[in-house]
């Protein structure tokens, strides 16, 4: 039995991971844990009497294997921070974290002597897509990235286009830009290593990603769509299997896929 804490438990993704501990045979829900919440009683969010809500770090949180974190770009440093020191082994799937908040993480990991895993999505076709585009980037190095999401998503670029951007960047050979005016402040969108990243906020939408190749009167295009937030949860599952085989604080779901 892998037992679980869910981070971020009344969210749009927490929501969908507890059903999904609490339907599946070998993970049983050991406590959830949100600061907004100030009602501490299990049974108030449907949940088993067994299950510890807590709303502070300043506690001892109830013995566990896995932290799964779907909670904001602003908590989800320390909840991870807190996860490690307390030896459950993060699936940490918040956007935000910063590459010094990421050093940092995985120093507490080695200091901690605990694995964990980050995963910028767990979306198949998004893993597949990064996969795709490092490899067209070796032959089209001239690329840029639209990513598109829901209107409440808080960060901007998403965690998948930053990590999308991260991977073309350690292939691809950069190219000479000419200086551009932007007219308008942000036309050329956010900049990660000469990679261009644009943000797209509109309801209707979920989650999005196009990688964009141009080369010498051809265009390569690869675009990944997650239509709701079950698509996510077969990669939570891979996961949650799969930590406990990591030996250190790992970046991404192609490192437990097999
Ligand atoms: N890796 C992946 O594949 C995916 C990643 N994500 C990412 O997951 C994160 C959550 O997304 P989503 O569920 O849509 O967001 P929501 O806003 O729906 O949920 C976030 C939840 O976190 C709670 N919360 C606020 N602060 C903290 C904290 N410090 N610690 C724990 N919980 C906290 C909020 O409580 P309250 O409701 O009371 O304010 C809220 O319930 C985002 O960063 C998003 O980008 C999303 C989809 C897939
Ligand atoms: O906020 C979301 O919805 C998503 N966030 C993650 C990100 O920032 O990349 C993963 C996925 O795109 C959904």
């Amino acid at each position: 039995m892998i037992k679980v804490i869910v981070a971020g438990f009344r969210g749009s993704m927490g929501q969908k991971t507890v059903n999904l501990v609490q339907k599946t045979a070998d993970f049983k829900l050991v406590g959830v844990y949100s600061p907004e919440v100030t009602d501490l009683k299990p049974q108030t969010y449907g949940l088993a009497s067994e299950v510890q809500v807590f709303n502070t770090l300043k506690t001892t949180p109830p013995v566990a294997d896995v932290w799964i974190d779907f909670s904001t770009p602003s908590g989800v440093f320390e909840n991870t921070k807190f996860a490690l020191q307390h030896h459950i082994k993060p699936v940490v799937g918040t956007s935000g974290l910063s590459d010094q908040h990421l050093n940092d993480l995985k120093e507490t990991a080695q200091a901690e002597n605990t694995a964990g895993l980050i995963v910028p999505n767990f979306g198949m076709s998004a893993v597949l897509l990064m996969k795709f585009a490092k490899e067209a980037a070796k032959y089209f190095p001239d690329v840029e990235v639209i990513e598109m999401h829901h209107e409440d998503k808080l960060d901007a670029p998403s965690g998948t286009a930053i990590s999308t951007a991260k991977q073309l960047s350690e292939v691809r050979q950069t190219q000479a830009e000419p200086e551009v005016k932007e007219t308008l402040k942000g036309a050329r969108g956010a900049d990660y290593n000469g990679v261009h990243i644009h943000s797209v906020r509109l309801p209707g939408y979920v989650a999005h990603e196009q990688v964009l190749f141009g080369g010498e009167g051809e265009a390569l295009t690869i675009r990944q769509d997650s239509f709701n937030r079950d698509s996510f949860m077969t990669g939570v599952a891979i996961a949650v299997r799969k930590v406990g085989t990591l030996k250190e604080l790992t970046v991404g779901l192609e490192n437990v896929l097999s």
